[in-house]
C-alpha cells in the first residue's frame, strides 16, 4: 500500500522568470544579428574599424525567426519579436490557439526539421527530456540555412556540443548565443567559451532582480498557505498527494496559450 502524507507536495513559483528569459533571448538575437560583441570589443581595445564590423551586421527586420516550443517563454519571445516586423515561425507539440497564431501572424511547423530549414534565427525554448536531448545534432544543424543563428536559453544538452562547434567553425552557423551549458558551471576550457562568433553568458537570464523579487513573494505565499492549511494555487503545484499534477507534464496548457485540448 502506498502511503502519502496529504500535506506533502512539490511546487514552484511558476512563470516567475519567463519574461526575464524571453527578454534575454531577444537581446541575444539582436547581439548576434547586429554583430554587437565584436563592435563592443573594438571599443574596449581602442580600435575603430567600421567596415570589419558592418561586414557581418544585419537588420532583424524581414528575417525568418522561429522558436522550438511556444510555451511560456517561447510565446513571450514571439510576442516581443512581433514589432520588429519579422516572419515568425514555431514548432510545439501543442498548437497555439488560432487567435494567437493569427494575432502574431506566426507560421506553425509540424516538426523541428521543417522550421530549421527556413529560419535565419532559431531560438530553443523547449524542456530537456529524452526526445530533446541532442535534438540539435550534426544532422539537424546541417538542415539549417547557411549563415543562420541559434539562441538557446533552454538547456545546454539540447545541443550536441561538438557538432555546434564544428558548424560555427565551418561558418555554417553564423553565431550562437544562450546562457545554458552542460555541465554547469561550464569548465574553463568548455569549447563554447572559445568558439568563434558567440554571444554566450553564464546562466543568469532568469535571475534578474525583478525575477528574484517574484520568486521571493511566491515562496512566501506558498509557505504561508502551507502553515495556514490553505490550498496552493493550482498552477504552482507539480506533485500533490503523490501524483504529478503539473499541466506541463500532462496535456497542453491553455494558460500558456495552447489550444484547449480537453
Ligand atoms: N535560462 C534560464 O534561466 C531558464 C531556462 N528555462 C528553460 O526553458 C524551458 C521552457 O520554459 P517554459 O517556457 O517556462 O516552459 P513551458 O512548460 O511553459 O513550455 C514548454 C513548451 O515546450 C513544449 N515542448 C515539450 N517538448 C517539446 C518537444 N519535444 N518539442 C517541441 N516542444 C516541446 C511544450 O508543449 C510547451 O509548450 C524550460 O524547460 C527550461 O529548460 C526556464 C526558465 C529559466
Amino acid at each position: 500500500m502506498e502511503m502519502y502524507d496529504d500535506r506533502l507536495f512539490s511546487a514552484e513559483v511558476s512563470g516567475s522568470n519567463v519574461v526575464s528569459v524571453a527578454e534575454h533571448v531577444v537581446m541575444q538575437i539582436l547581439a548576434l544579428v547586429r554583430n554587437f560583441i565584436p563592435a563592443y570589443k573594438q571599443v574596449i581595445n581602442g580600435e575603430w574599424d567600421i567596415a570589419r564590423i558592418a561586414d557581418k551586421a544585419y537588420d532583424l527586420e524581414n528575417k525568418h525567426v522561429g522558436t522550438v516550443a511556444a510555451g511560456r517563454i517561447g510565446l513571450r519571445v514571439l510576442q516581443r519579436l512581433k514589432p520588429f516586423n519579422v516572419h515568425l515561425h514555431y514548432y510545439d507539440k501543442f498548437r497555439l490557439d488560432k487567435s494567437i497564431e493569427k494575432d502574431l501572424n506566426v507560421t506553425y511547423h509540424p516538426n523541428v526539421e521543417s522550421l530549421a530549414k527556413v529560419c535565419d534565427v532559431v531560438t530553443i525554448n523547449c524542456p530537456l527530456h529524452p526526445e530533446t536531448e541532442h535534438l540539435f545534432d550534426k544532422k539537424m544543424i546541417s538542415l539549417m540555412k547557411k549563415g543562420s543563428y541559434i539562441v538557446n536559453t533552454a538547456r545546454g544538452k539540447i545541443m550536441d556540443r561538438d557538432a555546434l562547434v564544428d558548424a560555427v567553425k565551418s561558418n555554417h552557423i553564423e553565431g550562437y548565443a544562450g546562457d545554458v551549458w552542460y555541465p554547469q558551471p561550464a569548465a574553463k576550457d568548455h569549447p563554447w567559451r572559445s568558439m568563434p562568433r558567440h554571444a554566450m553568458t553564464p546562466h543568469y537570464s532568469g535571475t534578474t532582480l525583478d525575477a528574484q523579487a517574484r520568486y521571493a513573494a511566491g515562496v512566501q505565499e506558498i509557505l504561508g498557505n502551507w502553515l495556514n492549511n490553505q490550498a496552493q494555487r493550482e498552477e504552482y503545484l507539480i506533485v500533490d498527494q503523490g501524483k504529478v499534477v503539473s499541466r506541463a507534464y500532462t496535456e497542453g496548457d491553455a494558460t500558456k496559450g495552447h489550444a484547449s485540448n480537453k
